[in-house]
């Protein structure tokens, strides 16, 4: 199996965009998600002064869906209400960069939009910078990871209704160090986000 550290991936079941972020760590398992309002969490739930380890990490509004691994989820967040998506993540991943930790942790994030089949997905690591618009392809999703995934990769994904469904299904994907996964579907009005287990 391979650790790949966090991951999130943007899809499409039966004409409806979906995002994912599986939270995998070898160092910091004790962590929960929290969904509050229109945005969802990571705690990091034991001692340390590690600045990387909780943060903002799904924000949606009735147009976009943000996820991503650290506090760029709020400002790509804000920058979609003046950009398009490529911008926005163009500018915030290249201001703020890969992680000043003992990895050089990349920074990564998504973005999808209710009723339309485009997604995006951005990547600031130390050796390496892109942002990527993607055409969504039914029942499938485009991955990018922290560790050991080079660039994007795109999966298969199951039949799954639900935002909960999505990240229980996430969660029996075949990597190492899995603490929690969160989905997020479009609704009819809105998105629905949840977690799992
Ligand atoms: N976003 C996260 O949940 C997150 N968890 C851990 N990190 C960073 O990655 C380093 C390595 O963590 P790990 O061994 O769990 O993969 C940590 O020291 C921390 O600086 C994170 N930063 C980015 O992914």
């Amino acid at each position: 199996m391979t650790y790949t550290g966090r991951t999130l991936g943007i899809g499409l079941i039966k004409g409806r965009p979906f995002a994912f972020y599986l939270l995998c760590s070898r160092s910091f398992p004790n962590r929960r998600a929290v969904i509050r309002g229109n945005a969802a969490y990571i705690i990091n739930q034991s001692e340390s002064n590690n600045p990387y380890v909780s943060y903002p990490v799904i924000r949606v509004d009735e147009r976009y869906a943000v996820v991503a691994n650290g506090l760029h989820t709020d400002f790509i967040f804000q920058a979609l209400e003046w950009e398009k998506p490529r911008k926005a993540l163009v500018h915030v991943l290249d201001s703020m960069d890969y992680e000043r930790d003992e990895h050089g942790t990349p920074r990564i994030a998504g973005v999808i939009e209710r009723g339309s089949g485009r997604g995006w997905l951005g990547f600031a690591g130390r050796d390496g910078f892109w942002v990527r618009e993607l055409e969504l392809r039914e029942g499938k999703a485009f991955v990018t990871a922290t560790y050991n995934l080079d660039g994007f990769i795109e999966i298969s994904m199951g039949n799954f209704h639900s935002a909960k469904e999505l990240a229980t299904e996430i969660l029996k994907l075949p990597l190492e160090h899995k603490i929690l996964a969160i989905g997020v579907i479009e609704k009819k009005e809105g998105w629905e986000v949840e977690f799992a287990p």
